[in-house]
């Protein structure tokens, strides 16, 4: 694609923050990725209480672009700002209280109980890994696992082993985990994956409802229906902004084609965007 085509796609290249201090923002970011520019000049803010897709084709930098705004990946130039201050004044438990990560594919330790898993999530020590509670435990901590454990519908098999569960229960384990801290920001990794369309959809329902209690969700998703559903996207082409603004401003058939190669039909079902590809 020419960058005269691109630029006439959108006139929104960067996703520039509006004048709330409740976000993460990314501003003219570059990562290196080994020697390859994943990510090269990106700007964009991700508000608490909304929920914000990045979507974009395979290798477009998105993982990439998630690990930056968690501090997990050393920005080249550009800066990453949570809050106002910048990520790197944070210190590291503030940091990790304020921002949680889902990844794509999350290492349980196995052969524990989904509880202890999960209480792992608010600071519980977990001697057989190596780790030392970070406090004394709380009835707070107790109820906050238990809030997690029911809010994902891991409950039921809260007293099983990890290793006796499928790749969907697993997942919603993770992110059980990743929610039991009660985070301001959650940075999810393709958290669907290894949901089947049941829990897919129970998945970003959930995330919706967290959503409307004040948590920021970042959730990097393949499937663009899913992304309709967001307050906001976020879509990268090698390493840009493509586009960035409402699923209506984003998930048109001329920013997709430049950014998939797809012809695609955009319907609208009851407000809700729908994509098809043409063939
Ligand atoms: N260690 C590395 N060395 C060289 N290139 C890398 C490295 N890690 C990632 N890359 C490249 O950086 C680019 C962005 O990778 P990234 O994983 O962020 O993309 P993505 O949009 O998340 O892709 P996907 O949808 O396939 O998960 C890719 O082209 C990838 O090959």
């Amino acid at each position: 694609m020419t960058a005269q085509r691109s630029a006439q796609l959108t006139d929104q290249r960067t996703d520039q923050p509006p004048a709330s201090r409740d976000q993460l923002s990314a501003i003219d970011v570059h990562v290196q990725a080994g020697s390859f520019p994943a990510v090269r000049g990106v700007s964009a803010s991700f508000q608490a209480g909304r929920f914000s897709a990045i979507i974009g084709p395979n290798g477009a930098g998105k993982s990439t672009l998630l690990r930056a705004l968690l501090g997990l990946s050393p920005v080249k130039s550009g800066r990453v700002e949570l809050l106002g201050r910048p990520l790197a004044a944070w210190g590291r438990s503030e940091r990790s209280r304020l921002l949680a990560y889902l990844a794509q594919t999350e290492a349980l330790p196995p052969e524990t109980r989904v509880r202890d898993v999960v209480a792992l999530g608010r600071g519980a020590g977990g001697w057989k890994w190596g780790l030392i509670p970070t406090h004394p435990w709380t009835p707070a901590d107790e109820q906050g696992v238990q809030d997690a454990l029911h809010k994902t519908d891991t409950l039921r098999f809260a007293d099983r082993r990890v290793t006796e569960l499928s790749g969907g229960e697993k997942q919603r384990v993770a992110l059980a985990r990743a929610l039991a801290a009660g985070p301001r920001f959650l940075l999810l990794d393709e958290p669907t994956n290894h949901l089947d369309l049941g829990y897919a959809l129970e998945v970003i329902r959930y995330l919706q409802c967290e959503v409307a209690g004040g948590l920021g969700v970042v959730a990097v998703l393949h499937d663009l229906n899913l992304a309709a559903r967001a307050d906001h996207v976020l879509l990268l082409h090698e390493g840009r902004v493509l586009a960035g603004g409402t699923p209506e401003q984003v998930l048109t058939p001329e920013h997709l084609h430049a950014a998939y190669q797809v012809r695609v039909k955009v319907l609208r079902d009851e407000g809700r965007l729908i994509i098809i590809p043409e063939n």
